[in-house]
């Protein structure tokens, strides 16, 4: 077993009071903390976040921390999350998702990855969902209190601290070496080991001042709002590709493959849409993407829906050929038929993440041999970039996103953030092609960590 709570708890798992209240979307009278603009609630420190168009979750404090590693991650991140659960007392006075204990999580891409996975129950969570604000408090060995308010828990909130100066290097692999890292793809698939594969590379950023998170996550929900804006344990950043979304018993996952760079002139985008939207090489790449995430989700579901044509996601930075594959979950076994309400026996958002990661969006196809061709020539180790990122709650819900467009904060040193990027490779790849899609790809990032306002 390699769960470990990060605190030296002992043997016994520790019970939780979780509490969750309604708030009021414009804030309490005298001045209180504004729910609607969830990021602004963040104290500096290690946020918690997953937000999109003003909706979703923030959160901070630790009441837990369980660290796993290796191919076991996934179930082991579950069992330790089912442990807590079984020693919470729970008020939820709102009840719609997110409510109640939630944990957030993230995961290494490699089963061999150091960075393995963390899951992080916090002390506080504030959520918005529609017309629904939240706020509940997850404290360890306490009694059920008065009702929280968000004045109890936010405390002085501060700024956003500017990173200053940010220099940029080389990571594992220069510019250079990664054109010749792509036709060693290319030539693997070529010779028919792969049909397609899923290559990276990463850059060094150093800021003059220790990156304030929140920083970075104003600007990246700011300017990515079909995004989502995440959070979790110093890796940040603004994913468009949503892995899975399990809610009462409906999943959906969008999928991403198939790329092409944004021009700033709108007619010439436009352009490059239509162009998008044809090209043979990109509408290849992304079926395989489309396929391994129908066949992963086939095994769980009673209906899938696969859209027969990708539409194309307009980003600031670039276009990408995207589909909404959804489906229903299967009744679990001795339910009555059809039945969907509880979603307690269904698999849980965390093991269906499990069963589609990697999917071939980021890894490759076949995946095994993909899997190994990376391991064999990208020359880094993702960490939990391309890994599954997001939060689940009690009843197994939750949303994962893939943890892309995104940046790890280094834990010893916080003025060094690892940026990454990647490109599917397929048969027609160019490699000079490819490290400009990945340059693109940086923009995200690197935008967030502008140390000025622009
Ligand atoms: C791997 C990344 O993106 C993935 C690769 C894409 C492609 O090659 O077209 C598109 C979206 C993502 O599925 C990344 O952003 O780092």
């Amino acid at each position: 077993m390699s769960t470990q709570p990060a605190a030296p708890t002992g043997a016994a798992p520790q019970p939780l009071v979780v509490r969750t209240v309604a708030l009021d979307t414009l804030g309490a009278p005298g001045g209180d903390a504004d729910p609607a603009d969830l990021l602004s609630l963040l104290p500096a420190g290690a946020p918690l976040a997953w937000v999109r168009r003003g909706d979703g979750l923030v959160a901070w404090g630790e009441a837990l921390r369980f660290e796993v590693t290796g191919a076991t991650r996934f179930e082991d991140a579950e069992r330790a999350w089912q442990g807590v659960l079984a020693h919470a007392i729970v008020r939820d006075e709102v009840r719609v998702p997110g409510t109640g204990p939630v944990a957030f999580g993230s995961f290494a891409f490699d089963d061999d990855s150091l960075a393995g996975g963390v899951v992080v129950v916090p002390r506080v969570v504030v959520g918005r969902r529609g017309p629904h604000c939240w706020l509940t408090t997850i404290t360890p060995d306490a009694q059920l209190g008065p009702a929280p308010t968000l004045a109890d828990v936010v405390g002085a909130r501060t700024a956003p601290v500017p990173p200053g100066e940010v220099e940029y290097r080389d990571g594992a692999v220069s510019a250079d070496g990664w054109r010749d890292v792509v036709a060693q793809g290319v030539a693997a698939i070529r010779a028919g080991e792969v049909d397609k594969v899923v290559l990276a590379r990463d850059v060094l950023a150093r800021t003059q001042r220790p990156l304030d998170a929140r920083w970075a996550l104003h600007r990246l929900a700011a300017d990515y709002p079909q995004c989502w804006t995440f959070s979790v344990d110093g890796l940040v950043g603004a994913t468009p590709e949503l892995l899975v979304r399990s809610e009462k018993g409906l999943v959906q996952s969008r999928v991403l493959a198939g790329t092409i760079r944004r021009t700033g002139d709108d007619d010439a985008d436009v352009a490059r849409a239509a162009i998008l939207a044809r090209s043979s090489k990109d509408l290849e790449e992304h079926e395989y993407a489309v396929q391994s995430v129908a066949h992963a989700l086939e095994p769980f579901c009673s209906s899938t829906n696969v859209p027969d044509v990708p539409f194309v996601l307009h980003l600031p930075n670039v276009l990408h050929l995207a589909s909404d594959v959804t489906g229903v979950l299967a009744a679990p076994a001795g339910s009555a038929a059809g039945g969907s309400a509880g979603s307690a026996q269904h698999p849980s958002s965390l093991a269906l993440a499990a069963a589609l990661h990697p999917t071939a969006a980021v890894c490759g196809t076949p995946t095994v041999a993909a899997r190994d061709l990376i391991r064999r020539i990208e020359g880094m180790d993702r960490g939990r970039y391309a890994g599954p990122v997001g939060w689940f709650g009690a009843d197994g819900d939750g949303e994962w996103g893939i943890a892309l467009r995104s940046g790890a904060i280094d834990p010893d040193d916080s003025r060094r953030v690892r940026l990454f990027a990647g490109c599917g490779i397929v048969a027609a790849s160019d490699p000079a092609a490819e490290l400009a899609e990945s340059q693109a790809k940086l923009v995200p990032m690197r935008h967030a960590l502008a140390g000025t306002p622009d």
